[in-house]
């Protein structure tokens, strides 16, 4: 029988309960009971909606507090020193929190022993998507080993509530290949030791009464460094060894397994899960590749987008499955785990009814999933009325002429290269933006948002409420844009913001201005923690009806003789964080929303705001998974860019500016984009990220981050001048600006206001020591 699987569940909960339950917690206002009965209801939910929509592999383990690499790490006891772990027995919860989010000195900490002073693991980007991770830190000298069965428990609370769950572990390899090492050593020289605490683990997972067990190694769809590959063979040796009754399901996802085909298909595992959606050219050569007697899980159900799948196209790459001999070893499964999209589209009410029945969440696609299973067993005409709906809605789809805007194709159709190009290079440029902006030497600025304290939040929940109208809220924006003006003014900030305050969310906040998105009222995916994003539905060609920013920025502008810069997220990134349409390019759409945000920088500089920072934090993160794929994406990411900032006169300064990213390989095409001024987040990395463009000799001026504004730690004046004085050696002083990591939004005033004023006093310290 055909096997209904999914590999994993949105952990946020459907009402962000875990959200809510872990800032209660934080904030000392619930205890560690209660958020671990928020966790108890939550599993069970995601259980009974599984086994609700006919899944009958119902991932367990899958949750997490955190983040699951970061719980993968505590539960092999790769747990660095300084974080009040005792050495023995599960890391408590004091730990896995300061290892996420930093010490704060809360009484858990104390009592746990950890110092005020204990920093966050490195947060990145999982793979291309817009969740982070926490990256392990490694060392040779850590004694891996199980502390804690998290899997084998999780299985053992389904059974207990008459559930069979199959487990869901990162694999060795994709841990270790995403892990750093603090002392220099690869971490795939660490594989050995780690291996007999994974074996550990699978014997308590068969012992608890597990049939399958599914290992996720999401890097064999990479490009593998050098003994990868020897490391897959070793470590799934000792896997299937360690638990020879425990079916091992392989998973792989985000991209094909292309050349590492061969590699998956050797392991000594009882099946192999493909992304179908991401590569369906992959699956002859599956096909072709994995002996007929291992199980073959689809992934057929978009697990990254929130389309409704087309069940007939589906339906036929099963088909062609069973016809190649894996009829009686198939499972059908949402290409990766469901974190990435919402929880269900039945929570929304207010979107355009049409749009609606082209979706699917997570709860969506599961029935999508057990239908397919049951047309691949049954016939199609068993679930005859689900395949009708789909036929129906995706041609209806493709005939809604809202969908296709001919003065947008009209507008694309007439880009020249000019429009890519700005008037002069950029020492012509620099020239002109000198006379005009009058700005000193190491000029002071932030990022762009300042604080997204409760009252922001409560003032547009106010509004949504009707209980505050439009007036009543901009009078309060242009309160808070006035008090952070006159404040930066005040500490001597030389390129000032308006702060973002207007803003929910730097993708949503555009989108919701521009013809062709649409949004959801509860469609929260988890970004990080506690930390969620509701990103927009790009569903039909892109324009920009009205001004979007000009208005707060000119009232900013007006409040000061300062240069007010304004910002706007560049097109790359509103591409990347929003779900976008699949009918044309991914190029196209990205060309669209260039033009629109165009249009938003003319009137910008018409309106007397001399410098405009277009931020691309997500420039990196879409770039392709496989080297072969990136230059055509890095074409036409860069090309977006220049066509969004190149209106503008040479006197008009561009900034642009990227976070989260590791910049090293793509630097060239970075200096590309010809941005006046990029800043980069590099404190984080004391200023590591910052070499790439050094060794480049990036030609353009810079801003490297010199706080860490991921921290509520308040850097002095002194260690951000340290920074700072680094910078000058290498970057020329006339190319070099001061500001932070980031925006600010996450943080609090009371850390704002002492760091930005310690900001600028290290840009004049350093001032004063070059004159
Ligand atoms: C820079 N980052 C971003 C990423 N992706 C984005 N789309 N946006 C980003 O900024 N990816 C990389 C990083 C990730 N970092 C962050 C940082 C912070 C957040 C965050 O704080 N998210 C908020 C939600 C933001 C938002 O949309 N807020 C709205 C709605 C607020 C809300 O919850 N309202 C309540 C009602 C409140 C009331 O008082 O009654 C509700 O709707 O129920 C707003 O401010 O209006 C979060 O809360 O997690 C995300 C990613
Ligand atoms: N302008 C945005 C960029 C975040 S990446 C901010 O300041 O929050
Ligand atoms: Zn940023």
């Amino acid at each position: 029988m055909t096997i209904a699987s999914n590999l994993g569940y949105p952990r946020i909960g459907p009402r962000r309960e875990l959200k809510t339950a872990l800032e209660a917690f934080w904030a000392g206002k619930s205890t560690e009971a209660d958020l671990l009965a928020t966790v108890t209801a939550l599993r069970a939910g995601a259980r009974a909606v599984q086994q609700g929509s006919g899944i009958s592999h119902i991932p367990s383990g899958d949750f997490a507090l955190y983040d699951h690499v970061l719980e993968t790490a505590c539960a092999f006891a790769a747990i660095p020193e300084g974080y009040g772990w005792s050495g023995h027995g599960p890391a408590g919860l004091a730990t896995i929190f300061a290892l996420a989010r930093g010490a704060r000195g809360t009484a858990a900490e104390r009592e746990a022993g950890i110092p005020g002073t204990a920093t966050a693991l490195e947060m990145t980007k999982w793979f291309d998507t817009n969740y982070h991770y926490l990256v392990p830190r490694l060392s040779a000298r850590m004694r891996f080993r199980l502390l804690h069965n998290r899997w084998a428990e999780a299985y053992a609370d389904g059974v207990a509530h008459g559930t069979r769950t199959r487990p869901v572990l990162l694999g060795p390899v994709s841990f270790l290949l995403l892990s750093k090492t603090e002392d220099g050593s690869r971490p795939l020289e660490l594989l050995p030791a780690l291996l007999p605490a994974y074996a550990e683990g699978l014997r308590g997972i068969a012992e608890a009464g597990a049939a399958w067990v599914q290992i996720d190694e999401p890097c064999l769809v990479m490009d593998l460094p050098p003994g990868a590959a020897e490391a897959y063979r070793t470590g799934f040796r000792a896997l299937a060894d360690a638990a020879p009754g425990l079916n091992l399901l392989l998973t792989t996802y985000f991209e094909g397994l292309r050349d590492n085909l061969a590699l998956a298909t050797s392991l000594p595992v009882a099946g192999l899960h493909v992304d179908l959606v991401r590569a369906p050219w992959q699956l002859d050569d599956v096909l072709d590749a994995l002996p007929k007697d291992r199980w073959l899980s689809l992934g057929v159900v978009d697990g990254r987008n929130v389309w409704r799948t087309d069940l007939r196209r589906a339906l036929a790459q099963l088909r062609a499955a069973e016809a190649a001999g894996f009829g009686r070893r198939l499972m059908v499964a949402p290409s990766c785990s469901l974190l990435h999209v919402p929880h269900s589209v039945a929570m929304e009410t207010t979107l355009d009814p049409a749009l609606k029945r082209r979706l699917a969440f997570a709860n969506e696609k599961l029935k999508e999933v057990a239908i397919l299973a049951r047309a691949v067993d049954e016939g199609e005409q068993a679930v005859a009325a689900a395949f009708e709906e789909s036929d129906r809605v995706l041609a209806e789809a493709r005939q809604d002429a809202r969908l296709h805007d001919p003065a947008v194709a009209a507008r694309l159709a007439a880009i020249t290269p000019e429009m890519e190009r700005r008037a002069s290079a950029y020492p012509v440029r620099a020239i002109a933006q000198a006379a005009r902006l009058r700005l000193p030497k190491l000029p002071v600025t932030s990022i762009g948002s300042f604080p997204q304290t409760t009252e922001v939040r409560a003032l547009r929940a106010r509004l949504a409420r009707g209980e505050l109208d439009q007036e009543g809220y901009e009078a309060e924006i242009e309160r808070l844009i006035a008090d952070a003006v006159r404040w930066q003014e005040e500490i001597g900030v030389d390129v000032p913001v308006h702060g973002e305050f207007e803003r929910n969310d730097m993708v949503k906040y555009f989108g919701e201005q521009l013809s062709g998105f649409a949004f959801t009222k509860h469609g929260w995916v988890q970004s990080y923690g506690s930390r969620c994003v509701a990103p927009p539905i790009i569903w039909a060609d892109v324009s920009r009806p009205a001004p979007m920013t000009v208005r707060w920025s000119a009232y900013a502008q007006s409040l000061t003789d300062r240069p007010m810069k304004g910002m706007l997220t560049g097109p790359v990134t509103m591409l990347q964080w929003s779900f976008a349409r699949t009918d044309i390019p991914r190029e196209t759409i990205c060309r669209q929303i260039a033009l629109a945000l165009r249009d938003e920088v003319a009137d910008l500089e018409a309106a007397g705001i001399p410098i405009i920072q277009i931020d691309e934090p997500a420039f990196r993160e879409g770039l392709p998974l496989r080297m072969a794929d990136r230059a055509d994406y890095l074409r036409w990411a860069v090309a977006c860019f220049r066509l969004a900032s190149s209106v503008v006169r040479d006197d008009t300064q561009i900034h642009t500016h990227m976070c989260y990213s590791e910049f090293n390989d793509i630097i060239a095409d970075i200096a590309a984009m010809d941005a006046d001024v990029i800043s980069i987040e590099t404190a984080r990395s004391n200023m590591e990220l910052l070499e790439a463009f050094l060794d480049f000799n990036y030609p353009n001026e810079i801003g490297p981050g010199v706080w860490d504004i991921h921290s509520p730690r308040v850097p002095t004046a002194e260690e951000m001048a340290g920074l700072l004085r680094r910078a000058t050696n290498r970057i020329p002083v006339e190319r070099l600006w001061v500001n932070p990591d980031c925006g600010l939004k996450t943080r609090s005033w009371s850390e704002v206001k002492p760091a930005m004023f310690n900001l600028v006093n290290a840009a004049r310290k350093l001032r004063a020591e070059l004159t």
